[in-house]
């Protein structure tokens, strides 16, 4: 990304110790980073940490060592690389931005240098007055948290000095979720600075150690692809014009325009009283339930002492609740595999009533029930979907793509309601259903099968904490009613609900520097592998093309289904097949084979091997 040449820099301040390689020895990691995690936790105590006091300052009167915190942080020149716009707009991914934050991986350049994070941040700012137009007087407030990745001091760093040289004002939350910080936009609390103009969440979600990136809020909801290639276009602008006076000056401007605020404690007390209210404001409406919560060691650890133990719950066994950026035990993501086997595993051994489990920044959760039980996916969907249309008989739900035919069926025989499968993508899901709302159609729940999802009655806010808490109210309930503990009643919501013997899902990867793209796109490609695909569905008469299909090609026979279409963000075009026994998927298999194989650039591997060819 960068050219040697560049523009140093001087006194900024970088930390080293948690860009260590990614080969040094897991003690030596845990010794140098213990210290910095523990930077990490939330703030426990006070609205107001304190006032009017940079990052940088706050080392001096905090208790905690700065150089401790850093791990060996010095003063040290940073050389200003030359970025050109191209670059900058590498780093969209969808309505996020993402990228490289530390050294450690090979082949892996760091993409998200202070500078340039300083420079989005920025932006961000100048993007954000050029919509709110604040008159002179008033000066807008943007509230900045993160996830517990090695990069996130670093980053709120570079961000709090874009942001301020940007003429905003700066609220740090520190160790935060990316729901919360959409939340802080529309809470009405002085006292907590409370509703801030902007957020912005430094996370790359589930994604390796060395990444990170941000999501941006306002209170309309998330930034979406056109408000992010807009930011990363003045960033672009902006870091060409950085000089060393400047960055200076944004430096002492963050000295007096940074504060402190734990806000996650109004976010949970917000949590906690939506389970007291919908169990008829009972204090400790969990009390004998035993919950366990898995946080993977990323944001979410809050939830078992912020939430579950206030209302009554226990929540021994609980796991992974501690930050760590290097996520040592498993990758905090209800999709993996890794991910679910522990935290199922955690239920039985402790024989709790349920599991609860997170990914990194808590947009994304899933649940295990008392007999082990996954409840995640299409059944997380169900079981989301049975609780909201008792509340709202016949609402349409809307999902992602990769859904299967039993949750339709589910759904719309079995509750009543209207399934809407439409792409993948939370933003996707959630706008879809905000439109559908603005047209007359009554839609209250957004689900992904990823485990992203967002209500309207929770200002369609992505919260993997809020749809727990939807489950929990369930569970409150029952015991409120006499139908006694354990989650038995959340079993039973998804009763019916007709899954595949066999569901796969294979990524095939586009070779972007392949001679067969002929300098086309990756996207122009895909696009053609999918129209080939198409044609050859066309002209076999035991295969049906789903009349209704918003992205990819889906297509019914044998008894299941398959869709194949291109990924989100990557080269890579998924495949997921779901059949009632092996032989069928692999009768799927092949049609897709028949009709990728002479695309050359295409790495279909995975694809041969599942076919056996
Ligand atoms: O299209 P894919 O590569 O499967 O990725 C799709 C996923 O991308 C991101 O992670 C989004 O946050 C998810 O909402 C989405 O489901």
């Amino acid at each position: 990304m960068a050219a040697m040449s560049g523009k140093i820099v001087q006194h900024v301040l970088v930390a080293q110790c948690c860009q260590q390689d990614r080969h040094l020895s897991t003690q030596y990691r845990k010794d140098c980073c213990t210290p910095y995690r523990k930077n990490l936790l939330p703030y426990l105590s006070g609205k107001l940490a304190w006032n009017d006091i940079p990052t940088k300052k706050l080392s001096t009167f905090s208790n905690l060592n700065r150089a401790i915190v850093y791990c060996n942080a010095a003063s040290s020149a940073t050389i200003i690389h030359s970025v050109d716009k191209s670059a900058f707009l590498k780093l969209q991914n969808g309505s996020d931005i993402r990228g490289v934050a530390v050294d450690g991986v090979e082949g892996e350049p760091v993409s998200l240098t202070e500078p340039v994070t300083e420079a989005i941040a920025a932006a961000f700012a100048a993007w954000l007055l050029d919509r709110k137009k604040p008159d002179s007087s008033t000066r807008l407030k943007v509230s900045v948290g993160h996830d517990s990745r090695v990069s996130a001091q670093k980053m709120q760093d570079a961000v709090s000095r874009g942001l301020a040289g940007g003429g905003v004002d700066i609220i740090q939350y520190g160790l935060a979720s990316t729901p919360a910080m959409f939340n802080s936009t529309l809470t009405k609390n002085e006292d907590f600075l409370c509703p801030a103009d902007g957020s912005i969440m430094i996370t790359a979600s589930h994604l390796p150690y060395n990444r990170n990136g941000f999501k941006f809020f306002t209170n309309a909801g998330g930034l979406g692809k056109v408000d992010i290639k807009d930011i990363l276009e003045r960033a672009a602008d902006i870091y060409k014009n950085f000089t060393d006076e400047g960055l200076k000056e944004a430096e002492k401007r963050a000295a007096q325009s940074v504060k402190r605020v734990d806000y996650m404690t109004v976010y949970t007390s917000d949590l906690v009283a939506a389970v007291r209210k919908a169990a008829g404001n009972i204090e400790k409406p969990l009390e004998g339930f035993h919950i366990v919560v898995d946080a993977g060691n990323g944001a979410g650890g809050f939830f078992a002492e912020k939430v579950l133990q206030p209302l009554g719950a226990i929540t021994t066994g609980s796991q992974f609740l501690e930050p760590d950026g290097y996520f040592p035990n498993h990758i905090p993501n209800p999709e993996d595999k890794d991910a679910m086997k522990a935290i199922t595993k955690a239920v039985l051994d402790n024989k709790a009533d349920l599991g609860i489990i997170f990914d990194t920044d808590v947009d994304r959760s899933a649940a295990v029930d008392s007999s082990g039980r996954e409840l995640n996916r299409n059944r997380l969907i169900a079981l989301m979907s049975a609780i909201v249309l008792e509340e709202h008989p016949g609402t349409t739900i809307v999902t992602d793509s990769v859904t299967s035919d039993g949750l339709t069926t589910f759904i719309e025989k079995k509750l009543g309601g209207r399934h809407h499968r439409f792409k993948r993508g939370y933003k996707n899901v959630i706008d879809e259903a905000i439109r559908l709302n603005s047209v007359g159609e009554e839609s209250h729940l957004a689900i992904e099968t990823s485990g992203h999802g967002a209500l309207k009655e929770n200002h369609w806010l992505d919260d993997g904490a809020y749809l727990m808490v939807k489950l929990l109210n369930k569970l409150a309930s029952a015991k409120a009613s006499g139908m006694g503990k354990g989650s038995k009643v959340l079993t039973d919501m998804v009763d019916g609900l007709q899954e595949p013997a066999i569901s796969v899902e294979l990524r095939l990867k586009i070779n972007q520097d392949h001679e067969d793209l002929k300098g086309g796109s990756f996207r122009a490609y895909g696009e053609a592998v999918l129209q080939n695909l198409e044609n050859i569905i066309a002209s076999d008469p035991k295969l049906q093309k789903a009349p209704v299909n918003y992205e990819g090609v889906r297509v019914s026979g044998y008894g299941g289904w398959f869709l194949l279409r291109l990924s989100l963000h990557d080269p890579v075009l998924p495949l997921n097949i779901e059949a009632p026994s092996n032989e069928d998927a692999i009768k799927f298999g092949l049609v897709v084979h028949s009709a990728v194989r002479e695309f050359t650039a295409l790495d279909t591997s995975a694809l041969n091997k599942f076919v056996h060819i």
